[in-house]
């Protein structure tokens, strides 16, 4: 019997398929003793089980590209390291507990000693979990952790996915995700986006879905159909096949332009964006230069980081961000790690109060990256709250020569007070993602609150109507670097309050193009109000969706 489950829709797209479920940890094995005349076996059994699961991983690697490929070779590696097979050998011999057992201390012992080094080594400790999990999964028939291989296209269900499992999700077979836990700016719903997956969240019952039932899931209206009718799975299987590509330069129908530009996190990502035809870049986020440091690094070396960004985009605008380090990207060196409330405390450009060198030195280094490349260079601040931030950072700027200084309107007080933020600001930026956290008081990666985190509420929208406003009064121009941009429904809302360009992952620049190419800017304003009139988010959604419904059914998102 068809049942239709819902959730939080996070990556537009139909996709149909067997579910395979994520498994469950690997339970910790109990401590059974040994007979002496069992060590020799209980060895040989840790050898084999070591190199059968270091094999699989180099196996893994070779056939897996970019990301992916990297995160199995270093596992693969740490597999190959002899010293935690040697140490459970050891332990065998003279605990005589059970080979499980044995590499599960001898895990545990090594990822303590990895984690007193602290950064970078500590983060190591992860791997060697992971390696210590598939070797017990391989020595107790316990299904091994990470992302199935069932050896077919299937849609992936969990309960949220840590970023080590989405690291290794293959689009070529993961045709959706559906997760009961995590919210629309969680980890899961990012990548997913990023990597084109259709997906839903935060989906009531998805604990219910059973390995090898088929589902229907579009991630566009958020549901999850059971036992979907085999028309509709072939047509979801048929329309997955077709991948929409960007086709010039964004602009509404009736040829008002709407820059379509992508947000980079590091050098492979600009190449990436540059290849699926970006505008240019809304949002770099240099934090990959500073993440996992135990010092900041040199100038001369976030020069060279910045210039390889740059260098994929000449001729065209590069949005840099300045450093966001606190909260979900703790930074030794610039934050405290004993904050009670960190989302709300020491992070974006209030760090540069009490390191205002980190920031002049970061300026410095984009400055010099700017004069060496030929990209457009503006340069924006995260976490602006008030006028004066938003002055003292122009400021900064002017003196290293920057001359685009903009803000990232993430806070709502920045929004409610735009006019005053953009008599300093050139431009600016809508976070959207922190922008929702602080305006609805809900923590972005906790999948309980995915109702109020969403950009279709419409508090979000009226916060992103009075940036526009505001922005306008001074002639500065706005655009959307959060993950709402992505969502292509929410686009023509987006351009009808007022946004000028829109910043998203490159898979989804296709899609928002197609979209706003079938819209005027007369119906994007109409779609504006008529969010903004709905009580809540699910209505704005709903009725706004229902009036582009044609078009969004053609185009299946
Ligand atoms: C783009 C944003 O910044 P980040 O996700 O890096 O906090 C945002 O908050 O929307
Ligand atoms: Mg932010």
């Amino acid at each position: 019997m068809t049942t239709t489950l819902t959730g939080s829709p996070v990556s537009p797209g139909r996709a149909a398929g067997v579910v395979v479920t994520m498994p469950e940890p690997v339970p910790e094995p109990p401590t059974t003793r040994l007979h002496a005349h069992e060590a020799d076996a209980a060895v040989e059994a840790v050898r084999t089980a070591s190199t059968a699961v270091q094999k699989r991983l180099v196996d893994r690697a070779d056939r897996a590209r970019g990301t992916a490929a990297d995160v199995l070779s270093v596992t693969a590696a740490m597999a190959g390291d002899p010293t935690l097979a040697s140490d459970a050998e050891r332990r065998v011999r003279e605990d005589l507990v059970t080979p499980a057992r044995a590499v599960w201390d001898a895990a545990g012992s090594l990822a303590a000693q990895l984690e007193q080094l602290g950064p970078p080594l500590a983060e190591r400790a992860r791997d060697v979990r992971d390696v210590r999990d598939r070797i017990v999964a391989e020595l107790t028939g316990a299904r091994p952790p990470g992302v199935p291989e069932p050896g077919h296209p299937f849609v992936l269900v969990a309960e949220d996915l840590a970023p080590a499992d989405t690291a290794t999700l293959d689009p070529e077979t993961v045709l959706g995700i559906v997760t009961s836990g995590g919210g629309p700016t969680s980890h899961t719903a990012i990548l997913a986006r990023s990597l084109g997956i259709p997906a839903v969240v935060a989906v009531a019952g998805a604990g219910d879905l059973r390995d090898g039932e088929t589902v229907l899931l579009d991630g566009g209206s958020g549901s999850v159909v059971r036992d979907p009718d085999p028309d509709a799975v072939a047509a979801a299987q048929h329309r997955d096949t077709a991948r929409r590509e960007l086709q010039g330069p964004g602009r509404t129908a009736d040829g008002v332009p709407v820059e379509l530009m992508a947000n980079v996190a590091d050098p492979d990502g600009a190449r990436a964006a540059a290849e699926a035809g970006a505008e240019g870049v809304g949002l770099f986020r240099t934090e990959f230069c500073f993440l996992g440091r135990a010092a900041e690094p040199s100038v001369a070396e976030q020069v060279s980081a910045y210039r390889r960004v740059l260098a994929a985009f000449p001729g065209r605008r590069v949005v840099v961000r300045t450093l966001d380090a606190g909260a979900d990207k703790p930074l030794g060196f610039v934050t405290a790690d004993d904050e009670p409330n960190p989302a709300l405390g020491v992070r974006g450009l209030r760090t540069a109060v009490g390191h205002p060198d980190v920031l002049d030195r970061q300026l410095q280094a984009i400055a010099e990256a700017a004069a060496a490349e030929e990209a457009e260079v503006w340069v924006m601040a995260p976490m602006v709250a008030t006028p004066a931030e938003a002055r003292d950072f122009v400021a900064a700027c002017a003196k290293h020569g920057l001359e685009q200084a903009g803000v990232m309107v993430e806070v709502p007080a920045a929004a409610l007070r735009a006019r005053w933020i953009f008599e300093h600001a050139a431009f600016g930026s809508l976070g959207t993602n922190d922008l929702i956290q602080y305006a609805m008081a809900a923590d972005r990666v906790l999948g309980e609150l995915a109702t109020l985190s969403t950009p279709w509420q419409p508090a979000v929208l009226e916060l992103v109507r009075a940036t526009c406003e505001g922005a306008a009064a001074h002639g500065r121009p706005v655009g959307v670097c959060g993950e709402a941009a992505a969502d292509p429904a929410l686009a023509p809302v987006l351009v009808g309050l007022g946004v000028s360009s829109l910043s998203m992952t490159p898979r989804a620049l296709g899609d928002v193009a197609a979209v706003l190419g079938a819209t005027t800017s007369e119906e994007c304003a109409e779609l504006a109000r008529l969010a903004c009139e709905q009580p809540d988010a699910e209505s704005a959604r709903a009725a706004v969706r229902g009036r582009l419904a044609a078009l969004l059914d053609e185009l299946a998102l």
